[in-house]
């Protein structure tokens, strides 16, 4: 095992996120008690799932193996309910525990399934996604999706700790590591400007699952999510900096029926978000580019089809940051200060659909 990085993350429950190389043989030890623990997976990560379990078979723990259905189809409510089905099954108790193992989709249904059964068990993510590591594993969001959009049924539910291991990186598909990228500069755009250096330096390297750069970038990124959440688990404020470019993102995978990436939707709302702060005044011209320059270093959409917008603006409407009626956007007023935008005009929004539209 490498050096491992532990970032603290505060709160009510806090926890620490790992990060490095060769965390998993043996697992840390997250779960003390624990009798039972169930290890929620997707097909392509039977193979670790299966091993996991192996391995605290070993150290008297009892497994569960769920395999549920891979990527968006796996947050639907009938998969939750199978989940709760198998846990009754076998007892689970107060005591038992739900490890995630996979990507954001895996994770997000996974803390789901713990903070629902029981009214809420202690569960770990595996983070085996680049997105996962830097996002959707930390912070304690969980959920599924409805008919009516994306994550709109979940809860907050800290885990008992997470855990990257960069060598799960190795297999992850190429375009699921330049989509998980979208939310690392993110968080460079809100907080952490060297993120924005390091990825315009070289592209390259970011993308190299194995590099240092790309440690490093993991690392920076769950510095800066970790920071806001510490202070604002349930988004009453502060937290809502980290739905920057999901506005349009969400409304973009809805449209898409799930079936484009998280990351891929998110690339192209950041581009949105820029464009519609430019035009509100709010932001200078070379910084808004900036978000489509990074973008598309990164081999990331900056746009979507120009006559999808009114399923867009329909489909933003339930975003959750909306007020009644009145649509929040997170935009910049300048790099790394992050505001909001209330209820702009539907005719402002439109002008910067137009912009980045094809
Ligand atoms: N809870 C949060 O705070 C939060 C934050 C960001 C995103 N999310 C959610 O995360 C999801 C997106 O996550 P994602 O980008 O990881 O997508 P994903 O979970 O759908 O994973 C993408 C694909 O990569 C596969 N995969 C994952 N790790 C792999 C590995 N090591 N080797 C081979 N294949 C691997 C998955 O099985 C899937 O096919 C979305 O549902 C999004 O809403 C949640
Ligand atoms: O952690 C957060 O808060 C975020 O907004 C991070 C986002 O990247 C993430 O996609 C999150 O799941 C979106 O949350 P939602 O509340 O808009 O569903
Ligand atoms: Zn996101």
């Amino acid at each position: 095992m490498d050096e491992v990085t532990r970032i603290p993350v505060g709160g009510d429950r806090p926890y620490d996120v790992l990060v490095g190389r060769d965390l998993l043989d043996p697992p840390p030890r997250l779960l003390p008690d624990a009798e039972r623990v169930a290890f929620l997976h997707a097909p392509p990560l039977k193979g670790l799932a299966e091993e996991l379990a192996e391995r605290v078979r070993t150290a008297g723990v009892a497994p569960l193996l769920m395999e549920v259905p891979d990527a968006e189809a796996g947050k639907h409510v009938d998969v939750a309910a199978a989940c709760w089905d198998r846990l009754g099954e076998a007892g689970f108790t107060r005591t038992d525990a739900v490890v995630g193992v996979g990507g954001g989709a895996v994770t997000d249904l996974a803390g789901f399934v713990a903070a629902t059964w029981l009214r809420g068990v202690r569960w770990v993510p595996v983070a085996t996604s680049l997105l996962g590591m830097v996002d959707a594993a930390v912070g304690g969001k969980t959920g599924i999706n409805t008919a009516a959009g994306k994550n709109l049924v979940g809860a907050f539910h800290p885990p008992a700790g997470v855990i990257c291991d960069l060598a799960t990186l190795d297999s992850l598909p190429p375009a699921d590591l330049a989509a998980g990228m979208a939310e690392v500069v993110k968080c460079g755009f809100i907080a952490d400007p060297v993120i924005l250096d390091l990825v315009e330096r070289d592209p390259a390297a970011a993308l190299d699952p194995a590099g240092p750069v790309t440690r490093e970038l993991i690392e920076r990124a769950v510095r800066v999510k970790a920071d806001v959440v510490s202070g604002d688990l349930r988004e009453s404020g502060v937290r809502e900096v980290l739905n920057y470019g999901h506005t349009l993102g969400h409304a973009i995978e809805k449209v898409e029926g799930y079936r484009w990436r998280h990351g891929h939707a998110v690339a192209v709302g950041l581009v949105y978000a820029a464009t519609l702060a430019r035009l509100a005044g709010r932001l200078d011209a070379a910084t808004a580019e900036r978000h489509r320059a990074v973008v598309a270093a990164l081999g990331l959409p900056t746009g979507y089809r120009a006559d999808a917008w009114p399923d867009l603006l329909a489909a933003m409407r339930v975003d959750k940051k909306a007020r009644g009626s009145r649509l929040r956007f997170v935009v910049l007023d300048g790099l790394a200060r992050p505001a909001i935008l209330e209820a702009p005009s539907d005719e402002l929004l439109a002008r910067a659909y137009e912009e980045i539209s094809a």
